[in-house]
């Protein structure tokens, strides 16, 4: 695999596709319609995917390419491939929150190696460079030039002082009582991927998610978080998180900074 190239395409296409989001999100016609899970999707998510699978097709050819919007085209990726997600966080956009963003990852034998996180609302831009490590770009963004970049990485968390992050849209009493096992010196709640890289560059200490999501949801911000020192594990077992699962659906898991105590459900 050239990374070098598969970082500037990743690049390139988020921040394309995301000017592409921010015109519709501006424009006010959102063009809200609802899936068959009952989910909602809009305008953007459709403009999005098509401009990142036209993109990733032309430069990778050869790679099986698996994005939310066309899931259906695959029962699993196999264990190495380019995963997508074009608007993590429809929800928040639908409800013109700040929080929802482009993701794109490279799943090689079933580990997410590198990917690209891309807030358009919130001006944020994550991704790892060509040697896997995490990098945050400060804008202005060109798609066409890399501008400056500072590495991130992972807090060190206290265990009696917890940074805890958890989804804004999907907060549950199960999860209320996982947290209530910590000892927390904030809660804060965002939606979307940018959970994971707040704990990347050490905003958070900890994201458990013990609610459904879908490899397309997390592989990108799983990639930045690695590459910042972080790790996935399954909620379960503590084990890390897989790709290329059978139906793309992940397991309740629990995202953190090393060095935290985790508790059992
Ligand atoms: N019941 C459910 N079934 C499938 N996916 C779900 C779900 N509840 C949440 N998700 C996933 O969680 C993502 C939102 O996460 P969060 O709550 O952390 O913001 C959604 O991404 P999309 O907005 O891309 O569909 C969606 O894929
Ligand atoms: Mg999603």
């Amino acid at each position: 695999m050239d990374f070098v190239l598969l970082t500037e395409t990743f690049r390139r296409l988020a921040l394309l596709a995301g000017r592409e989001i921010m015109t519709i999100y501006e424009s006010g016609d959102l063009g809200v319609s609802v899936k068959d899970d009952e989910s909602p999707v809009t305008a953007a998510d459709h403009a999005a995917d098509r401009i990142i699978f036209a993109g990733l097709s032309e430069v990778f050819p050869d790679l099986v390419l698996v994005t939310e919007e066309q899931a259906d085209t695959h029962r699993d990726g196999g264990s190495t491939f380019l995963i997508v997600d074009p608007l993590d966080g429809t929800k928040e956009f639908v409800k013109r929150r700040g929080d929802f963003t482009v993701n794109i990852a490279y799943v090689a034998d079933g580990v997410p190696v590198r990917g690209v996180v891309f807030a358009p609302a919130r001006d944020r831009l994550f991704y790892t460079d060509a040697d896997g490590r995490s990098v945050e770009e400060t804008g202005p963004f060109d798609p066409d030039r890399p501008g400056e970049t500072k590495p991130i990485r992972v807090g060190v968390p206290d265990n009696d002082a917890l940074n805890i992050v958890a989804s804004k849209s999907h907060r549950d009493a199960t999860t209320d009582d996982y947290l209530s096992k910590y000892r927390s010196a904030d809660m804060k709640s965002a939606g979307s991927s940018l959970k994971f890289c707040l704990v990347a560059t050490g905003e958070a200490d900890l994201y458990p998610r013990l609610g459904r999501t879908m490899e397309w949801d997390t592989a990108a911000g799983h990639a930045v978080l690695s590459g910042a020192g972080g790790a996935v594990v399954r909620f379960d077992d503590h084990t890390p998180l897989r790709y290329g699962k059978q139906g793309f659906e992940n397991p309740f898991f629990i995202a953190h900074a090393p060095g935290i105590v985790l508790k059992d459900g």
